[in-house]
């Protein structure tokens, strides 16, 4: 099984300036979370790294939370890009290999391990900006509603079929839980109500709704789109490319990291302590309300999962999920 490593979590190098690179691996070697820091402008990039999808198991939620507390230590960074290595996948939510016919030992700690990134993240003194390139549902939504700022991708990027038939490629947000037979537990069913409102979240958790991403602006569940065409080669903007890790280099002159990072250069100038008091205000009660409730919500969770019929619809979903991806 992969754990972390986590007595030997970071691989630090010294690049030009004040940047450095760190990534938080798993067992087996593979970069779960790649890091990149600029600290003259205070900012960080966290590039999610886990192939097919970025999809959240235990392994993978610990290196996210491990990165950002590396983050969190230095007293220069204040705020962080959240984003994906893979162009049309910010997080495919949680790994569905976790839930179906879970190991006793293990269901509890991947849960807790998602609690721990729900509080690590939506608490943090840094200001997270995620750039959602691609879809994010379930728990892929949660993890962008957990940040400050949400820029998602327009979707109009690398088309299939080309010519006058080409398909334009539409991401979607949302949490969707309910088309695969599970309810979003409460402390994120609630991050929704917070992010878009009563009514909205009410409709959009009853009927597992993934909101395109006009419609994502619209209600407010991101706050910014912006299209992926790459701009012209002038259009690069300086400190990104060195902030971008060697994986996505290529996405310098692509306008949403271009907005991402703007808006982290922006966050990281607002003083601090005033920046970190007001995220408490509207944060503090949830956070609390959920770390009081969370040994009954691991119980509830592992109740809920291993039921007949829960798994049950699990092992239809995961089925139809493989079957639909062989088909490509
Ligand atoms: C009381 C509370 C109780 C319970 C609460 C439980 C809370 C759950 C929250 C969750 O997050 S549940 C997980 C929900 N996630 C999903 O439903 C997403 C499923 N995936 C998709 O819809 C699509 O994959 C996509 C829209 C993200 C991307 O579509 P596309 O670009 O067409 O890629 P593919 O579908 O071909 O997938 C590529 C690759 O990735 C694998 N994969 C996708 N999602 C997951 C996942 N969530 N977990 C594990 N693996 C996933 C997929 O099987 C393909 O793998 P191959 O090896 O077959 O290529």
């Amino acid at each position: 099984m992969n754990t972390v490593i986590r007595s030997q979590l970071l691989r630090f190098s010294v690049g030009r300036g004040q940047q450095f690179r760190f990534s938080t691996a798993a067992a087996n070697g593979n970069d779960l979370v790649i890091g990149t820091v600029d600290e003259t402008l205070g900012i960080a990039m966290l590039t999610m790294n886990r192939p097919p999808a970025n999809s959240l198991s235990l392994e993978m939620n610990e290196a996210i939370c491990t990165s950002l507390k590396t983050m969190e230590s230095n007293p220069k960074i204040q705020s962080v890009i959240l984003s994906s290595s893979n162009p049309k996948i910010f997080s495919a939510g949680l790994d569905v290999s976790e839930l179906v016919s879970p190991h006793p030992d293990r269901l509890p700690k991947f849960w807790n391990s998602l609690q721990q990134l729900y509080l690590d993240l939506y608490g943090s003194r840094l200001a997270v900006v995620a750039a959602i390139q691609g879809h994010a549902p379930a728990a892929g939504c949660f993890l962008a509603m957990a940040c400050d700022y949400r820029i998602m991708s327009s979707g109009d990027i690398g088309g299939e079929g080309g010519g006058d038939m080409k398909k334009r490629f539409v991401p979607t947000i949302g949490l969707n839980e309910t088309q695969l037979g599970i309810a979003a537990p409460p402390w994120m069913g609630q991050l929704l109500v917070r992010t878009i409102g009563f009514r909205q979240a009410e409709l959009a958790l009853a009927m597992g709704t993934l909101f395109p991403p006009d419609r994502a602006l619209s209600i407010g569940l991101v706050d910014a789109i912006e299209s992926e065409q790459h701009g012209a080669e002038s259009t690069i903007i300086e400190g990104l490319s060195e902030l971008l890790p060697s994986i996505s280099k290529d996405q310098a002159s692509n306008p949403l990291m271009q907005k991402a990072f703007k808006q982290a250069t922006t966050f990281a100038k607002i003083p601090p302590h005033a920046r970190v008091a007001s995220k408490l205000v509207t944060r503090q009660s949830h956070i609390h309300d959920m770390i009081a409730t969370r040994d009954e919500d691991t119980a509830h969770f592992c109740g809920f999962v291993t039921q007949e019929a829960v798994q049950k619809n699990l092992i239809a979903y995961v089925e139809a999920m493989k079957s639909k991806s062989k088909k490509k």
